[in-house]
C-alpha cells in the first residue's frame, strides 16, 4: 500500500469529482457511508450514546453525515460544531442543513468550554474536529476541548486522522493531539501514522476505500511504500528443483569479540534460516569451541587473537559477508574494519558496532562499496548522521546520508524504515516483544542469508525485515511478548517463510464494495 501527502489526496479528490462527473458532497457521503457500515457492522443498532465533534471543515463534513446516516438508522446520536471559526467549508453546511432536515434541530454549538458535554465512559467518541486539512496548531478552548476528551474513558473513533495531527509534517503541539483507540482513514494510510511521535496517536487504524481515480493514484510517486504480505509476498524467489547449496552462496558473518560470542551464534544462525548455503563465521580464537559446539552447520575460522577481531582473513570470496555484531570499536578491530572495506567485493551488511567504528572514524564512510546495507537503530543513525529536531528532519538526514555513500539504510524501530535513493519503505510486522537482547542480530544474519542468495540488497533489506518481524509476531503470539528472545526469532525465521503463502482465515463478513 502507498502513502501519500496531503496535498497529492486533495489533488486525487479533485480529479476524481471531475474524472467521475460527480459533485464533492458526493465523494463525502461515500466516505461518510463507509464510516457509518463500520459502525453499524459493530454496533448492530445498540444504543451506546454516540458523540460526534464536528468541526467547521470537510472533516466536521464527515462527522455530520455519519452522525445524520446513524440517526437515520435509529442510533443515539448527539452532534457538536466545534465552533471555532466562521470559515465553514460548502460541503460542511450542505451535510448541516441535511442533519436539520433529518433531526428537525440544528447540532449542538460549542463556542467556549461552558459547552464541553459529559461523557460516560461507555460512550463512544467519534472525533470529526479536525482531519488534513489543519494548518495550525490547535489552541484556547478547542485544544482544553481535546484535552477533555483525552481525559474520558469513552471509546474514541477518529475520522481520517487524530485532530491535531498533520498527515505528513511534525506536530506542534502533543498536548492538542487527540488520543483516538481508532482511526478510520481514507484511501491511504497517512505518514504520521507511522513514526514514534506521531504514531502513539494512532494505535490502531483501517484504510477506507472511497474510490478515488485509480489512474491518478497510479501515476503518483508515493511519500513511502508500505511493505505488508502482498507485497512481501512478491520478494519471494522460488527455489528450482536442481538447486545445490552453490546456489545459495556462502556467507560470512563477522561477529563478536570476548564476551559476545552469542551475537556470531544467532546472526550466523539467521543466516542459515534465511536459506543461505554455506555460513563460515569469522570471530576471535575464544569463540571457536562455543560456536562448533552450538552451531555445526557453520564453519569457524578465527582470528590470530584470542578476544577480538584484527585481521580478517579468510581464504573464500564470500557470497554476502554481514559484518559488526559484538566486535567492539577498538583500533585494531577498526583497522581490519577498513582493511575489508578496502577489498571486498561482496555485497556487505553493517551492523551495530562495525556502525559505531563508522560513526567514530567517519573518513571509512567513503570507502563504503555501493549499495551497502546498514541497519542502525535510532542510536546508531544518531551517531552516524546527528541530532534531529523531529522524526520529519530525521528521516531528510537519513536520505541524504543514503544518497551521500549510496547506502541501504535499515532504520529499525517498530515500522522498521528502509531509505534507499529517494524511496522509502515502512514495514508493517513486528511488536515490542523484539525489543530484546540479539534480536538486530538475528536481523543482520537474515539480510546476508538473503544477499547470499543473490536478493538485492534493497530487495534483501525490505523483504528480511519483514520475515523477521513476522517470526516476531509469530513468536510473540506462542510466548507473550515479555518472553521473546532472539533465538525464538530466529528458531520461527521458518514459519515467517511459511505464513507468506498461508491462507487468511475468511472474513467475518464479505468486503463491501
Ligand atoms: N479525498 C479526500 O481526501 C476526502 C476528504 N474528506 C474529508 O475532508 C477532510 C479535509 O477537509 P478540509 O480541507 O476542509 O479540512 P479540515 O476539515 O481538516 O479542517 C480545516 C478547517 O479548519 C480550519 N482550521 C485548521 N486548523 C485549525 C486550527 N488549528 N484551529 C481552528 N481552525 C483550524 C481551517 O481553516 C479549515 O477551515 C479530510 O480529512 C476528510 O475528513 C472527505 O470528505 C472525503 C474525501
Ligand atoms: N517496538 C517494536 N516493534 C517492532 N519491532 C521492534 C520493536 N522494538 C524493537 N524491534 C525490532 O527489534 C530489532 C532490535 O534491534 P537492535 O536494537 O539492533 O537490537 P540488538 O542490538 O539487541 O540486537 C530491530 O529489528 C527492531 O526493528
Ligand atoms: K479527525
Amino acid at each position: 500500500m502507498k502513502i501519500f501527502s496531503s496535498e497529492q489526496l486533495y489533488e486525487a479528490d479533485k480529479i476524481t469529482t471531475e474524472k467521475q462527473e460527480i459533485a464533492s458532497i458526493e465523494l463525502m457521503e461515500r466516505a461518510a457511508t463507509q464510516i457509518f457500515s463500520w459502525l453499524h457492522e459493530r454496533m448492530q443498532g445498540a444504543q451506546v450514546p454516540i458523540h460526534i465533534f464536528c468541526g467547521i471543515g470537510n472533516n466536521g463534513g464527515d462527522g455530520l453525515a455519519v452522525g445524520r446516516l446513524l440517526i437515520e438508522s435509529g442510533y443515539n446520536v448527539t452532534m457538536y460544531v466545534v465552533n471555532c471559526s466562521d470559515k465553514r467549508s460548502k460541503n460542511f453546511l450542505i451535510n448541516y442543513d441535511r442533519v436539520k432536515n433529518v433531526t428537525k434541530s440544528w447540532p449542538l454549538l460549542m463556542t467556549s468550554e461552558e459547552d464541553f458535554p459529559d461523557i460516560a465512559d461507555e460512550d463512544i467518541i467519534i472525533d470529526a474536529i479536525f482531519g488534513i486539512g489543519l494548518n495550525r496548531c490547535p489552541g484556547g478552548w478547542v485544544k482544553k476541548l481535546i484535552q477533555y476528551l483525552n481525559g474520558k474513558k469513552a471509546f474514541k473513533l477518529a475520522i481520517d486522522i487524530p485532530s491535531g495531527l498533520y498527515a505528513n509534517e511534525p506536530m506542534d503541539d502533543v498536548e492538542a493531539v487527540l488520543k483516538a483507540n481508532h482511526t478510520l482513514t481514507f484511501q491511504s494510510p497517512k505518514m504520521a501514522f507511522f513514526l514514534p511521535e506521531t504514531g502513539v496517536f494512532v494505535p490502531y487504524f483501517e484504510v477506507l476505500n472511497i474510490g478515488l481515480d485509480e489512474e491518478f493514484i497510479l501515476s503518483q510517486e508515493p511519500l513511502a511504500q508500505l511493505i505488508e504480505k502482498p507485497e512481501a509476498q512478491r520478494f519471494y524467489k522460488q527455489r528450482q528443483k536442481y538447486d545445490h547449496k552453490g546456489t545459495y552462496g556462502h556467507a560470512l558473518i563477522v561477529a563478536g569479540s570476548y564476551g559476545k560470542i552469542g551475537a556470531a551464534f544467532l546472526s550466523a544462525k539467521s543466516v542459515l534460516r534465511a536459506g543461505a548455503g554455506l555460513v563460515s563465521c569469522f570471530i576471535p580464537e575464544c569463540g571457536y569451541a562455543i560456536i562448533q559446539s552450538s552451531l555445526p552447520e557453520a564453519m569457524v575460522i578465527t582470528d590470530k587473537e584470542d578476544d577480538l577481531i584484527t585481521d580478517i582473513k579468510i581464504n573464500f570470496t564470500p557470497s554476502a559477508i554481514g559484518i559488526g555484531m559484538g566486535i567492539g570499536t577498538n583500533k585494531e578491530t577498526v583497522a581490519a574494519l577498513e582493511k575489508l572495506l578496502k577489498e571486498t567485493k561482496s555485497p556487505l551488511v553493517i551492523d551495530a558496532d562495525g556502525l559505531n567504528c563508522l560513526a567514530e572514524n567517519k573518513s571509512l564512510l567513503k570507502l563504503l562499496p555501493k549499495n551497502t546495507v546498514l541497519t542502525p537503530h535510532l542510536g546508531e543513525l544518531e551517531r552516524l548522521v546527528g541530532k534531529w529536531k523531529n522524526d520529519y528532519d530525521r528521516i531528510k538526514k537519513t536520505k541524504s546520508f543514503a544518497k551521500k555513500y549510496g547506502a541501504v539504510m535499515v532504520v529499525k524501530g517498530a515500522n522498521t524504515m528502509t531509505v534507499f535513493e529517494d524511496k522509502i519503505y515502512i514495514n508493517t510486522t513486528g511488536n515490542p516483544g523484539m525489543a530484546t537482547a540479539g534480536s538486530g542480530d538475528v536481523l543482520t544474519g537474515l539480510i546476508t542469508g538473503l544477499l547470499s542468495q543473490g536478493y538485492d540488497p534493497l530487495l534483501a533489506s525490505v523483504f528480511a525485515v519483514y520475515l523477521h518481524g513476522s517470526a516476531g509476531n509469530i513468536a510473540s503470539q506462542e510466548i507473550s511478548f515479555e518472553a521473546v528472545m532472539a533465538s525464538d526469532i530466529v528458531d520461527r525465521i521458518g514459519l515467517a517463510f511459511i505464513e507468506l503463502f498461508a491462507q487468511d482465515p475468511m472474513p467475518l463478513s464479505e468486503p463491501k464494495e
